[in-house]
Parts: structure tokens; C-alpha cells; sequence
């Protein structure tokens, strides 16, 4: 949020260590009817698949106020991975009154779900405004160096826990012992992965582990690297725009956009597949060549113009009247948290 200059009117402050994601979502639950009741918005704005985004949304369609999302029609179209994450997902758009779909693709899978009631609008994605926003900002700053290749790694699915990250951390100790490769990974604050992760690498030569990047301090590492290796999901779509070829580190994706233009390969979590992959994007230029051009399907950074055209048409429909008249209801007070 600082480093586009915004601030948080409130915050609900709802995040507790240890926390099931089921007790989040009874406090979002319990929390969300009463500050609709008191900012009155017209309608509820959610990013993404967490499960706070499915909690506020299924709590505001309870108290029938409606919830546009942000993200809508993405699919690996397995409930169990991402997990919760395609669950959230599919019921979070069964119970939207409009859906902002990145693509073509993901608007075609809104078509063919029956539970679908909502308007259907294809707007590219916000993370991509966000990426060549802050790119802007920094540029000038690079990674690249031609006798020690970069390669930037993020892993934390709920899928991966266990058994997937102890075979990434065995590839990664593998990929270490090149003399040409420095390896940097920010690990994600939730406990089981960061201690997994620290168990597993925290003394190897070349591999830098650190605690999570500011964003734009995670943009330049992005931009920077001659590789990146992840099974998280913005990652799909920010490193095709910053052409850095992607090893994705899962068995399934709800982003088929990026294998479809040659950005990304998906690699899973066998750690001599991974070595394999790695290995021929470091040694073979011409592969690595094939998978840097820079490539937009989540759009080229106008989706947040295209929602909020899309919310003041919905809006004039719901209520007509001038468009001064119809202002009125987005100046809401700050949230009193
Ligand atoms: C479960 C969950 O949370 N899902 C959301 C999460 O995906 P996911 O959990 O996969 O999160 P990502 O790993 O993609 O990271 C989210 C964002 O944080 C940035 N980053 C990551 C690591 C770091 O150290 N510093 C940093 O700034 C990434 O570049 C990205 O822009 O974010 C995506 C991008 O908004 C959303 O589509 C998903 O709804």
C-alpha cells in the first residue's frame, strides 16, 4: 500500500497466530453486517481466492449486499489443489453480481458453470497494473550478471506442506552446487513453511533465504532474475510480463494462459524433474531465449480502469440517476475500526 502512496481508512485487524481458516471466516462472519450497516456501501469489492476474500463475500450476500470480484473465472478445475483456494474461487463467483475475468479463458469457464447469475466482464488483471506500475517507479536496478545467474524461488501452497516442499528444498540443494547460480528465496511467514524451508537450506552456500520483499523490492528481484521457480499464483502472471522464464512448481495450474504463450513450464514438485528443467534453462541459451519474450494475457495494465468502468455501468443500472448523484455513494467515511 505505501508504495502506491495509499493508506488503510481501517483495519479490521482479524488475523491471529495459529488461526484455522475457519475461525477467520466466523470473525469475518461476525464482523462484516455490521460495518455494511455502518458505511452503507452499494457493493463489496473482493480480490483473489483467499479465504477472507470467500468469507466477506458469502457474509455479504447473507445480508443481500452485493459483492463485484476481482479475479473471477480462474480455474485449475481440481477442488482439492489449490486448496482452499479453487473452492473459494468457484463459490465466491456463484455468488457475484459482477465478475472481472483476466481473460478470455477464465471468462469461458464463468460460461459454463450453471451457478453463474452475475454480469461477466473481461478485464485483465489488477496485479499486472500493480507490476508495471511499481516497474516504472524502480527501473534502472538489475540482478542480471552473466558469470553468477540469478534464480528467485517462492513456495508456500498448502498442497506443497510436507512432502512437496522437502523435494523442492532437495532440488534447490542440488541446483546450489553450481558455482554459477545464486539461488534467493523469501520465504512465507506461515510457520510450516518457513520452518520447513530454514530446516532444509539455512546453511547452504548460495542459497540466500530471506524474510518476505516489500513489493517493489520483489519486483526488482523478479525483473532480475534469469529464472524463477514458484507455485504461487501472481507469480504466473507478473514473471510472462517481465519476460523471466517460470518453472512452476505444481502439478496443475489455474492459469493456462502462461503455458499457451511459452513463458512457463509446469514442472511439479519431483525434485529431478525440477533439477532437469532448471539445468536446461542454465545451459541451453536458445531454451531460455524461447521462454523471455515478455507476454501479456492478464493485460497490459488498464484492468483497474476497465473495472471501474464496468462498476459505473452496473451502477447506473442499479440506480439511475446523474452520474454527480451517483458519486454521492463513493464517498464513504473511513472505517472506524
Ligand atoms: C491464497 C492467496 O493469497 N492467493 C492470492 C495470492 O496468491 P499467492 O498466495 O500465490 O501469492 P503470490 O506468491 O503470487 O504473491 C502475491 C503477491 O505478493 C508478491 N510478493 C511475494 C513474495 C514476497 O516476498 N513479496 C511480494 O511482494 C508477489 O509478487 C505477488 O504480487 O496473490 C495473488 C496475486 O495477488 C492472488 O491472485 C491470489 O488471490
Amino acid at each position: 500500500m505505501a508504495a502506491f502512496g495509499e493508506r488503510v481508512d481501517g483495519n479490521l485487524a482479524l488475523m491471529e497466530p495459529g488461526q484455522t481458516i475457519e475461525q477467520l471466516a466466523d470473525l469475518i462472519a461476525a464482523d462484516l453486517p455490521s460495518l455494511a450497516a455502518r458505511l452503507r456501501p452499494d457493493m463489496l469489492l473482493v480480490q483473489g481466492d483467499t479465504t477472507s476474500a470467500w468469507a466477506a463475500a458469502l457474509s455479504a450476500s447473507r445480508i443481500g449486499l452485493a459483492v463485484g470480484h476481482v479475479e473471477a473465472g480462474l480455474r485449475s478445475h481440481d477442488l482439492t489443489r489449490p486448496f482452499p483456494e479453487e473452492r473459494n474461487r468457484v463459490e465466491i463467483d456463484a455468488i457475484s453480481a459482477l465478475l472481472f475475468a483476466p481473460t478470455a479463458e477464465s471468462a469461458a469457464n464463468l460460461a459454463a458453470e450453471p451457478a453463474i447469475r452475475g454480469r461477466v466482464v473481461v478485464t485483465g488483471n489488477t496485479g499486472i497494473d500493480a507490476l508495471l506500475t511499481i516497474r516504472r517507479m524502480i527501473n534502472g536496478w538489475t540482478l542480471h550478471d552473466n558469470a553468477v545467474r540469478t534464480i528467485l524461488v517462492t513456495c508456500h501452497r498448502r498442497e506443497n506442506i510436507g512432502a512437496g516442499i522437502a523435494a523442492i528444498c532437495a532440488a534447490l540443494q542440488r541446483i546450489a552446487r553450481r558455482p554459477d547460480v545464486r539461488i534467493i528465496l523469501p520465504m512465507h511467514p506461515n510457520p510450516a513453511v518457513h520452518g520447513a524451508i530454514a530446516q532444509a537450506l539455512g546453511s547452504t552456500p548460495r542459497i540466500e533465504l530471506h524474510p518476505p520483499f516489500d513489493y517493489p523490492t520483489m519486483v526488482q528481484m523478479m525483473d532480475g532474475a534469469h529464472l524463477i521457480l514458484s507455485d504461487s499464483g501472481g507469480l504466473q502472471e507478473e514473471a510472462p510480463a517481465l519476460g523471466v522464464p517460470l518453472l512452476v512448481l505444481r502439478d496443475n495450474s489455474e492459469r493456462p494462459e502462461v503455458f499457451a504463450s511459452g513463458n512457463a513450464r509446469l514442472v511439479g514438485t519431483d525434485a529431478d524433474r525440477i533439477v532437469a528443467a532448471t539445468f536446461e534453462l542454465l545451459d541451453d541459451p536458445a531454451a531460455h531465449a524461447a521462454m523471455s519474450q515478455p507476454a501479456f494475457p492478464y493485460g497490459r495494465g488498464d484492468a483497474s480502469e476497465r473495472i471501474l468502468d464496468a462498476i459505473e455501468d452496473w451502477h447506473a443500472t442499479q440506480w439511475p440517476g446523474s452520474v454527480a448523484e451517483r458519486a454521492i455513494s463513493y464517498r464513504l467515511p473511513p472505517i472506524q475500526a
